[in-house]
Order: structure tokens, then C-alpha cells, then sequence
């Protein structure tokens, strides 16, 4: 049976049913694809990990599950070792019946900056494009969402998030779908639509803009969160062969560009609620991500400037609607 049957009966009577016209052909053909290589371990690892229940479950000041009594050490190492097969963990932190997974990058920092300024989740729908391993996904759950959806390419983002979604206890309102954006068909069914640290990656900016539209009911709200550069609305970073050593980056536009975007896709009451340095206790090395990160990709004599000369990571919010 299908890994993704729970979430077929889920959206079968929702505004989503329409989506199973051609969901379970694309996740079948994943699945019949995908398990080769790393993926196998990866997935063996995930598999080996309980489906616990949480005595306690926090989900609205970070992504924490606790069990009462504590579990056994051994059986905590058991499982951190088993978390640790799945590395490297960029997006986190989680702290899971005593295992803190200390990740890379400081994403409840983002999720801090961003919920004070949309409209508050309680009841929507709500689709993550982009979402890693889900971490902004659980924070969707704790904030009353109706159903959190996030979608992802990359096949470890899938083993994490299942792992972390065992371990808080299997049954919650969070799935992410192996998909990337232009696998989707246009739902326009989601109520709120997120796209954070994946525009800049993106050959095609306006219609990554498109895509996300086409996903929201009329009414609904898209919430933008990218670089950008210090400028006016003329300004955009187009860089050479790597941004910060990315070899992935295409457009870095201005605050005033990217609105003006937004705008010309549709967008309405579109505006900047946000905007912030990415600094190197948001992004660092830990030992569960150890390969190079953001002090790396800085200049060794500037930090206002990444290793190859450009403005270094600074990132926006932006929030819009759809007529
Ligand atoms: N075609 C695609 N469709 C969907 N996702 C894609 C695609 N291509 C790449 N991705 C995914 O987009 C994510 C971008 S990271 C942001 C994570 C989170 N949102 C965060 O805000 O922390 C970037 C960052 O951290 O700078 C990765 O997980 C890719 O696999």
C-alpha cells in the first residue's frame, strides 16, 4: 500500500479532492523510482524509529515532544543514532523525548519574524512550497492550521520529516509530498501559500510568482520570504557562477523590484513586513549539519560581502493577496 494512502483519504473530501486526479500516479512513480543508493539507507533509518506518543507536545513555541516517564537513555541513543543516519539536518531545531537535534540554521528565528505579520493559520489550508525537512510545516500545525501540506524535491527531506512526524506521535495535520512546484497542478485551493528560500533559486522568478497564485483560493495570501538586495525598484542581483558559494542562485532582487513583481503577476495589498541580516548564529555549523556554512561563505575581511564579493545574505518578507 501507498506511504501516501492516509493523505489520499485526508483530501479526498476536501477542496483538494480534485489534486487526486493526478497526485497518487506522480507519488507511485516516486516511489517505484526512488529506492536506490542512499535513499535505501535513509529510508531503513526512518523505519527502525518507534511511533511514539507524546505525554507532552509542543508545537506553538517550537518543535518538542517529551514522554512521561522519560524514556530510557538507551533507548535515546538508540534513536539519536538513527537521527544521526539521516544528516546532514539543516532546518530544526527539534528536541524529541530528550534528543535535541541542533541544526544548522535557527528556522523558528525565521518563523518568529514571519507569523507576527499574516493572517493568523487557524482552520486554513495551507500549502509550504520548498518546505525541507517541515520544520515550518509543525509550526503551521501549532498555530491551528486546518491541514499543513509541504512539498519538496529532495529525498532525505522526506526521511526527516517522516522521522520527526514518528517521534511526535504519527498523527498529525503536517504531510509533505516529494514534489517540486512545477509538478503541481493549479489547486487554487490553499488559503495561505508560503515560499521561503526558494525563489532565488528559481531560473524563472515571475512564474515561480505564477505558479504560487495559481495555488491560493481568490482571497487567499502568499507569504514571500527571499533575498534581496539594499536598492530601488530597478535593482536586481543577477550573480556570476555562486552566490555565497551556491551554485543555484539567480535573481536576488530589491525589496521595491520584488514588489513590483508581485504586482505584476496579480498581486494585490502587497506588502514588506520584514527584513533582516542573516547572521552566523542563524546559520552555522552544529554536529548535526558539519560541513561548511554561512562564516565560511563570507568574505574573510568583510562580512558585509559573501566569499565572492556580492552583498551578503540579507532576507525579506513579503506578504500579498489574491484578487
Ligand atoms: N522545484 C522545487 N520545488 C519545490 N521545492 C524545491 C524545488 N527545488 C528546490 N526546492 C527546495 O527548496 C528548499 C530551499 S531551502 C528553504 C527551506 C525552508 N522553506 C526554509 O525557509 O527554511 C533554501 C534555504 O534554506 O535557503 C530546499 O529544501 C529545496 O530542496
Amino acid at each position: 500500500m501507498s506511504q501516501f494512502a492516509d493523505f489520499y483519504q485526508l483530501i479526498a473530501k476536501s477542496p483538494l479532492s480534485h489534486w487526486l486526479n493526478t497526485l497518487p500516479a506522480q507519488l507511485s512513480e516516486w516511489e517505484h523510482t526512488s529506492l536506490h543508493g542512499k535513499f535505501t539507507q535513509w529510508f531503513n533509518a526512518m523505519e527502525k524509529l518507534p511511533t511514539l506518543t507524546s505525554a507532552r507536545l509542543d508545537l506553538l513555541h517550537g518543535v518538542s515532544a517529551d514522554s512521561h516517564p522519560p524514556l530510557p537513555v538507551g533507548q535515546q541513543s538508540g534513536i539519536e543514532s538513527l537521527l544521526r543516519q539521516l544528516m546532514p539536518w539543516c532546518k530544526g531545531p527539534f528536541s524529541l523525548h530528550g534528543v535535541t537535534i541542533d541544526t544548522e540554521w535557527r528556522s523558528d528565528w525565521k518563523w518568529e519574524r514571519v507569523v507576527l505579520h499574516i493572517a493568523p493559520l487557524a482552520g486554513r489550508l495551507i500549502l509550504d512550497v520548498g518546505c525541507g525537512n517541515g520544520y515550518h510545516l509543525w509550526r503551521m500545525v501549532g498555530a491551528g492550521a486546518q491541514l499543513a501540506v509541504g512539498i519538496d524535491p529532495m529525498q532525505v527531506f522526506y526521511c526527516q520529516f517522516t522521522a520527526v512526524r514518528k517521534l511526535l506521535g504519527g498523527d498529525l495535520r503536517a504531510h509533505l509530498l516529494p514534489l517540486g512546484i512545477e509538478q503541481l497542478p493549479e489547486l487554487a485551493a490553499f488559503d495561505t501559500v508560503f515560499s521561503m528560500g526558494v525563489l532565488y533559486h528559481r531560473r524563472s522568478p515571475l512564474d515561480h510568482l505564477l505558479q504560487l497564485k495559481n495555488q491560493l483560493v481568490s482571497g487567499g495570501e502568499l507569504v514571500l520570504e527571499t533575498l534581496v538586495i539594499e536598492g530601488d525598484q530597478n535593482q536586481v542581483l543577477v550573480p556570476g557562477e555562486r552566490y555565497a558559494q551556491m551554485r543555484n542562485v539567480y535573481f536576488i532582487p530589491s525589496p521595491a523590484a520584488l514588489i513590483g513583481w508581485l504586482e505584476k503577476c496579480g498581486f494585490v495589498n502587497v506588502r514588506q513586513v520584514d527584513m533582516s541580516v542573516t547572521n552566523t548564529d542563524e546559520q552555522r555549523r552544529t554536529t548535526w549539519m558539519t560541513s561548511e556554512s554561512l562564516a565560511d561563505f563570507l568574505h574573510p575581511d568583510d562580512p558585509r560581502l559573501t566569499i565572492e564579493g556580492h552583498p551578503a545574505p540579507l532576507r525579506a518578507v513579503i506578504v500579498a493577496e489574491k484578487p
